[in-house]
């Protein structure tokens, strides 16, 4: 199971819809897929997905069991949660201790990939999550203000400090079309992501636009990639930049491994030849 955490510097930019149409794009390509909703705080997933009033687990023993949505595996930590509106007061250790049994607990069953949705920002509880789930890729979201952009830098220095590989950088809400004169009008500005991706030396997958399409979709609890909008078919072509940009990071991975390997071998050979002969120089004397 390859584990990919969507991460936002900020809140409020889509993290969310991104994970969740992620995980069911990945669903339509015929991949076996779960979506995990770690954003104690704020999950936004049930609201995203119709599963507001999902609440306590159907636990099979001692493991918490995903809701099945059109294929897809859903676990929320709002499932854990005693009420919609209830606000979490935790100290960081409860958080903690909370965010590593959700994780470890959840019966996935057989998975090709596990979609994690994080919560805002970098702080303690993002470490936590990465340190328990250890993922193999990180997908940053951001929109084009460059408030949100400042944020992203942190992102991708986080992920660089834990050891996960960014597969992409998403710009949401770039632009919109106006329903009037169909001329594109670029409401928070464009470009940002992408020139940031590149200054920092990490992948661009692309940009969504500005569409009702999508904010309708949230409201009504659907996946926006199940409708037939322009913007489900440049998702689509997303999530291939991101499968592509993992499996480039993983073969590249493979090969510096390979050659750590190889050279430590033979260091280890080297070390036994010169220890073999200076046994039989010892043996001479
Ligand atoms: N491209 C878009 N066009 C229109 N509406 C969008 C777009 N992307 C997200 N939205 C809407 O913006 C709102 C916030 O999105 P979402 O919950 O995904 O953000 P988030 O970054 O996960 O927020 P949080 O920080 O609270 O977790 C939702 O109502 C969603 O439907």
């Amino acid at each position: 199971m390859k584990k990919i955490v969507v991460m936002s510097g900020k809140g409020g930019v889509g993290k969310s819809t991104v994970a969740a149409n992620l995980a069911f794009t990945l669903s339509k390509k015929g991949y076996r897929t779960g979506l995990l909703d770690c954003d104690i705080h704020g999950p936004s997933i049930p609201k995203l997905l119709g599963l507001e009033d999902v609440r306590g687990v159907d636990s099979k023993e001692g493991k918490l069991k995903p809701v099945e949505v059109d294929g897809v595996k859903v676990f929320s930590m709002g499932f854990m949660l005693p009420s919609r509106d209830t606000p979490v007061v935790w100290r960081g250790p409860v958080k903690h201790k909370f965010i590593q049994e959700a994780l470890q607990n959840v019966d996935w069953g057989e998975l090709d990939y596990l979609v994690i949705d994080l919560p805002p920002g970098t702080g303690d509880e993002v470490i936590s999550i990465v340190q328990v789930a250890k993922p193999e890729g990180a997908v940053i979201v951001t929109t084009p203000q460059s408030v949100a952009l400042e944020d992203v830098r942190k992102a991708v220095n986080f992920s660089i400090h834990v050891g996960v590989p960014v597969i992409g950088v998403i710009e949401n809400m770039s632009g919109m079309l106006c329903p009037h004169c169909g001329k594109p009008i670029e409401v928070f500005g464009a470009g940002g992501g992408k020139k940031l991706a590149e200054e920092m030396a990490v992948p661009f997958a692309g940009s969504i636009p500005l569409d009702t399409t999508i904010f309708r979709s949230g409201e009504d609890g659907k996946p926006f990639v199940r409708t037939d909008s322009p913007s489900a078919e440049i998702f689509e072509k997303i999530v291939d930049e991101l499968l592509e940009n993992m499996k480039a990071i993983e073969e590249e991975l493979k090969k510096i491994k390979e050659k750590l390997e190889k050279e430590s071998k033979e260091k280890e050979k080297a070390k036994g030849e010169k220890e073999e002969e200076k046994k039989e120089e010892e043996d001479e004397k």
